[in-house]
């Protein structure tokens, strides 16, 4: 299997050279959008968003997303860039079994975890070497978080509970970001990003990075899609 880099060392390597920290996404479809790959291999669109200078990769297992575990493993063969498995963890193995299909990151939802629970699966997570991708959606979801500068947060623009039929809720992260009062390794914006312009202002919000799927899945020119991204001046 592919040396995989270390995610937190990726984001900060990303921002010292002056690019936006893009973890491109990987989703098969999604409920308000359909098909999002057609007919191009998981290695073609590793391709485009390597191209497009994405620092990290986030694959969408969760079956929701018509998504598949070997999607994992056909990714993490495909780059060495560090790779999330996006799914409804909920249990201790599923944390190994995502490190057996090749992740260095997996998404742990807070919303569906109590915080005794997240706490032993971030704890599981970093004595196996997997950087824990916490997803929060409200101020009451942030409450617990502890400072760890080995976790990262993402804020969720939408609510994953309306199965990303919220599409225009707004970037909610922008007001959100201010209430995460714990210190971690990398705040990250999650989902319905899809120009540069709202890229830019959730950077200067305090974001260290972006997560993308859907608007850089359906772009014509993938690659472009995520260098536009990227390549943002501050
Ligand atoms: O948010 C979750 O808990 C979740 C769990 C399992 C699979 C997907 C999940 N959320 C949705 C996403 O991860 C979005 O695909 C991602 O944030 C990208 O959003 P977009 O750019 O709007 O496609």
């Amino acid at each position: 299997m592919t040396d995989r880099r270390a995610w937190l060392p990726q984001i900060a390597a990303a921002k010292q050279q002056g690019y936006i920290p893009v973890i491109a996404e990987i989703k098969a479809s999604s409920p308000a959008e359909g098909d999002l790959i057609g007919n191009r291999s998981i290695a073609d669109i590793v391709a485009a968003y390597e191209a497009g200078g994405a620092a990290c990769i986030s694959v969408v297992t969760g079956q929701w997303f018509g998504g598949h575990i070997d999607m994992l493993s056909e990714t993490a063969a495909t780059t060495s860039l560090p790779v999330l498995r996006k799914d409804l963890i909920v249990n201790l193995d599923q944390i190994k079994q995502s490190q057996d299909y090749g992740a260095n990151a997996v998404l742990l939802t807070r919303k569906i975890l109590r915080p005794s629970h997240l706490a032993k699966m971030i704890e599981l997570c970093l004595n196996l070497g997997i950087t824990p991708f916490i997803e929060v959606a409200s101020q009451d979801e942030m409450a617990d978080i502890t400072s760890d500068n080995r976790i990262i947060v993402a804020i969720a623009n939408r609510d994953i509970g309306r199965k990303e039929l919220d599409i225009n809720s707004g970037y909610k992260s922008l007001n959100l970001i201010d209430h995460l009062h714990a210190n971690v390794g990398a705040r990250i914006s999650a989902s319905g990003i899809s120009s540069a312009e709202d890229a830019s202002k959730l950077i200067q919000a305090g974001f260290d990075g972006l997560l993308i799927g859907t608007s850089i899945l359906k772009a014509a020119n993938p690659a472009q899609a995520v260098r536009e991204i990227t390549s943002i001046h501050q």
